[in-house]
């Protein structure tokens, strides 16, 4: 069943147009990678998909019901979550805090009739994530003392805590070292494997977007290039002339 979808969507800024005609299926449960060189709309369309920026043409549709109109909030409630290439934490409170302050978020617009039980229910569900993300051993660091990689996850936590069904995921491994990439695709297979999440995946490391992929979409020049398995696309002719230069391994 489609969860997500874009459908013949142009977007531009100030009159420079950077996707056009783009249109793309998410399914429940589905991992969708998005992949394509530097410039290519990739982050544009995200945020077409995000509520952070507005669409021309087309339509963004979200359990069958448009929601191109809806702010990014409205779309985050709804249960798309949408992570950033920057880290978007709050830098002088703790790990847990951070977590609690999303959870507490989420609760507050689900549970305001049982506030008196809220607290122990924070708690508690800001410790399962903690321990599912692997950020116990932090949980009373700083989020600006953590390393670049715990960042991250912190970030991505934050975005667990609003109980998406859809996560939009810019780049997760950005910036990381060697040793932190391998923590964040293991944490991401482990997303997918729960089953509850449609993932829509931009990246840049080739060798992460085949393994994870259900399938793949090749965004060249705002267009489209070809949509598919991750063995489908790498076998398009089309693909490999105008962007794999012969080669998937020819990805940056
Ligand atoms: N706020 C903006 N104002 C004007 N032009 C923008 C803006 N953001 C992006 N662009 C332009 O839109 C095009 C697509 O950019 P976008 O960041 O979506 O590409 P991308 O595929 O995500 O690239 P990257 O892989 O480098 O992150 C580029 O030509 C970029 O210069």
């Amino acid at each position: 069943m489609t969860i997500l979808e874009a459908i013949e969507i142009s977007i531009g800024y100030r009159g420079h147009q950077v996707i056009e005609n783009a249109s793309l299926k998410l399914d429940q449960g589905q991992f969708v990678s998005l992949i394509g060189p530097n410039g290519a709309g990739k982050t544009t369309l995200l945020n077409a998909l995000g509520g952070q920026l507005r669409i021309q043409t087309g339509d963004i549709q979200f359990e069958g019901k448009s929601i191109a109109n809806w702010s990014a909030d409205r779309r985050a409630r709804a249960g798309i979550g949408r992570s950033f290439q920057a880290v978007h934490l709050f830098p002088n409170l703790t790990t847990e805090q951070n977590i609690q302050l999303a959870v507490q978020a989420k609760r507050r617009l689900r549970l305001h009739h049982l506030l008196g039980k809220v607290d122990q229910e924070v708690t508690a569900a800001t410790r399962q994530i903690l321990n599912e993300i692997g950020l116990l051993h932090v949980a009373r660091v700083a989020a600006k003392a953590l390393s670049h990689g715990d960042k991250r996850k912190l970030e991505l936590a934050m975005l667990l805590s609003l109980q998406p069904r859809v996560l939009l995921l810019d780049e997760p491994t950005a910036g990381m070292s060697m040793t932190e990439t391998p923590m964040m695709l293991k944490l991401i297979a482990q997303l997918k494997a729960t089953g509850h999440y449609a993932i829509l995946l931009v990246e840049h490391k080739i060798d992460m977007v085949m393994q994870l992929s259900d399938r793949i979409v090749v965004l060249h020049q705002g267009h489209i290039l070809a949509q598919g398995t991750p063995s489908e696309v790498m076998n398009d002719q089309e693909v490999t002339n105008a962007y794999l230069g012969g080669h998937y391994e020819g990805i940056t």
